[in-house]
């Protein structure tokens, strides 16, 4: 916390970006927000606590998970997730110059807009460059340089960096929503609720207002091995809103299972799930439980 007691958030910037559409949302704009140039930039923000909390985006209604935060989340220890963000993204075309769609050589974005406007680049750019930058407001300054250039990003963009709006809601889906994590650093003083350990987590929670997220590597890769970790949650009445699975980066065919479920690890029930899971993995990290989020 800083000396006012504001919050010192980091988010993926420059400013622009959704992620600091996010990150105000979630927090309000009377805090300390700090861009980072990169999504593992903003979990070392946190884990150097530079920052109290970090946003990140975790998954897109188009395009699915955010593979680089995925991995982060696993690899870095101490990290912990403590609230969720969604926010609906409309993509524009932007560019320095009044340009026509089809004089359009190069086109920047974050991976994930790209992804969100597959259709659109298909149908109306006649086989531009395609430049992934590390965030939509990054794709404003690298098209500064570029001629016949075009960069998708939200419309916070347009009057920050004075760009021409060449089109609107080019998005695969007038439906599109990023949900996004704040994290935060596991403290292992162990003197408050930080600590990572189920078995005496002791606070109290209105259980159905929360979400637990999880990651797991079944100690087998076995017929039915995926069954048998959910049916902890299916036997438990506990309902799930997420599973994907990753690679474990160790050998193919491996995977690791991101979970998402309603409950929180304060409840019993949820606890004997994860007891039960636990025992079943290789590896077994709880994200954290958190308030799911409410428009
Ligand atoms: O680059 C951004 O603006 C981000 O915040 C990452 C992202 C990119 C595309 C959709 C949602 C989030």
């Amino acid at each position: 916390m800083s000396k006012n007691n504001s919050i010192k958030c980091s988010y993926l910037g420059p400013a622009g970006t959704y992620s600091e559409i996010a990150a105000k949302k979630f927090f309000g704009e009377n805090n300390v927000f700090i861009a980072k140039n990169t999504i593992a930039d903003v979990f070392d923000s946190v884990t150097t606590a530079e920052a109290d909390y970090g946003v990140v985006p975790i998954e897109n209604s188009i395009e699915g998970s955010v593979n680089m935060t995925m991995d982060l989340l696993f690899e870095i220890p101490n990290i912990r997730v403590v609230g969720e963000c969604v926010i609906p993204i409309r993509h524009f075309l932007l560019s320095y110059e009044k340009i026509e769609l089809d004089k359009i050589r190069t086109l920047c974005s974050h991976q994930q807009a790209i992804g969100q406007c597959s259709k659109f680049i298909r149908s109306y750019l006649k086989d531009p460059e395609i430049i992934f930058t590390a965030s939509t407001s990054n794709a404003c300054h690298i098209i500064k340089s570029i001629p016949n250039s075009a960069a998708i990003a939200s419309e916070n963009v347009i009057q920050i960096y004075n760009l021409y709006t060449i089109a609107k809601d080019i998005q695969d889906s007038l439906v599109n929503a990023t949900r996004f994590f704040i994290i935060s650093k596991i403290n292992n003083n162990n003197n408050n609720n930080n600590n990572n350990n189920i078995y005496n987590f002791d606070d109290y929670y209105s259980f159905e207002s929360y979400k637990t997220s999880i990651i797991c590597c079944p100690k087998f890769n076995k017929a039915g091995v995926l069954y048998s970790i959910l049916k902890n949650f299916t036997r438990k009445n506990i309902n799930l809103t997420r599973i994907e699975s990753r690679p474990t980066k160790k050998q193919l065919g491996e995977y690791s299972f991101y979970i998402d479920f309603e409950g929180s690890i304060a409840d019993n029930k949820v606890k004997r799930a994860l007891i039960k899971i636990e025992q079943m993995s290789s590896f077994f990290k709880i994200l954290g439980s958190y308030k799911k989020w409410i428009e």
